[in-house]
């Protein structure tokens, strides 16, 4: 059996499973980084089937289910991807690149090679349904696809889930800056090492430079930016074409609670790092009504930002309930305010607006 090497040991009272997870999502980011950068450079790759974001998207769940499983075998996961398609023979291209890409990022942590079947099998391991009951790991190995292909923010976002609730979250965000989100911007800069965020319940939320190598220790604590008023809150939501934010509904209800700075749009769950650390006040996200929210969209998210002193709920004020499967049951949308006394405000206002 293996054991658990070279795992950086957790301070600040963070778990060592916590250590485990970041751990992860930086091989994982690895990946995704080198990746993006064969997109940038092979302009036909990103036409093929077997295109990088979709090796990514799978070697990073396989690299990510790898590393846990060896550190802690009897936790599960539910993640984004399956391997269903990769394993007919069409898939032949495809699950040898994947393969590739998982051999190359894991060669130093682990001292061998995985077959086909092995990487298969471990993007696999996460097609499970979750629920209320024991441990498990909430993946999503690339979020906010369109925004990795288009060399803009994307995140490795990975929760724990303990006993039916998120204790843990750790969202690593290649291309994040370092420095706060200027006041009037709209968009945010691609930037290089990138930022990670981790939180764990009750020993709160931290950020370092995605390339720490113990984030524990180079870690600062981070809490989100209180408003005095509503009318001066800044808010995100999804880039320009998203179909999963409506953008009009946002335009009217920041009106309508006398917001004045346009909003700033970004790819991914770097938003919810960027509101824990303080960068704005809200982030806005309301789905068309027969949109079915998925779990590893938001659940590192969520701890990150209420770690950090935020509140997320959905549009009627519920709290997310992160057990009941892959699926996210909400009401209107998903909100995330910086403070409980902006969250009521904007709820209020919801209920005006809608
Ligand atoms: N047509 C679409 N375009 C982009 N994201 C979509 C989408 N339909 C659903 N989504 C969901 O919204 C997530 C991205 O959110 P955001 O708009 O905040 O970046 C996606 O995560 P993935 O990229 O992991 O699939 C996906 O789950
Ligand atoms: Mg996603
Ligand atoms: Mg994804
Ligand atoms: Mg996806």
């Amino acid at each position: 059996m293996h054991v658990a090497c070279n795992a950086a040991e957790a301070s600040n009272d963070f778990p060592e499973l916590m250590a485990h997870a970041t751990r992860a999502v930086r091989l994982a980011s690895t990946l995704c980084k080198r990746t993006q950068f064969e997109l940038r450079n092979n302009e036909k790759v990103a036409k093929l089937d077997d295109s990088p974001v979709t090796v990514a998207d799978f070697a990073a769940q396989a690299v990510v289910s790898l590393v846990l499983e060896r550190a802690a075998p009897s936790v599960g996961l539910v993640a984004e991807e399956s391997a269903s398609d990769m394993r007919s023979d069409g898939g032949a291209v495809l699950r040898r690149r994947v393969t590739e890409k998982v051999n190359e990022t894991l060669a130093e942590e682990f001292e061998r090679t995985f077959s086909e079947d092995e990487v298969m099998d471990a993007i696999d391991r996460g097609q499970t349904e979750g629920g209320a009951s024991g441990s498990f790991w909430i993946l999503d190995p690339i979020d906010g696809t369109k925004g990795f292909i288009n060399g803009r923010q994307y995140a490795i976002a990975l929760a724990l889930m303990e006993g039916g609730e998120v204790t843990g979250g750790v969202l690593g965000c290649p291309n994040m800056p370092g420095e706060k989100i200027p006041r009037g911007a709209t968009e945010i800069p691609t930037a290089s090492p990138g930022c990670l965020f981790v939180a764990y319940k009750g020993r709160g939320a931290l950020a370092c430079a995605l390339d720490s190598s113990n984030p524990f220790v180079d870690g600062v604590k981070i809490s989100t930016q209180k408003t005095s008023h509503s009318s001066e809150a800044t808010y995100m939501e999804s880039w320009g074409d998203s179909i999963v934010a409506d953008h009009s509904f946002t335009n009217s209800l920041s009106a309508a609670m006398g917001v004045t700075a346009p909003p700033v749009r970004i790819d991914s769950m770097a938003k919810y790092g960027a509101l824990a650390r303080g960068d704005t006040n809200m982030y806005l996200r309301f789905p068309p009504a027969n949109y079915r929210e998925k779990v590893w969209d938001h659940a590192a998210g969520a701890i990150v930002v209420q770690e950090a002193g935020g509140v997320i709920s959905d549009g009627t004020g519920k709290p997310l309930d992160f057990s009941k499967g892959r699926f996210l049951d909400i009401d209107i949308g998903i909100v995330a305010t910086s403070s409980a006394e902006l969250h009521a405000t904007l709820l209020e206002t919801i209920a005006k607006v809608r």
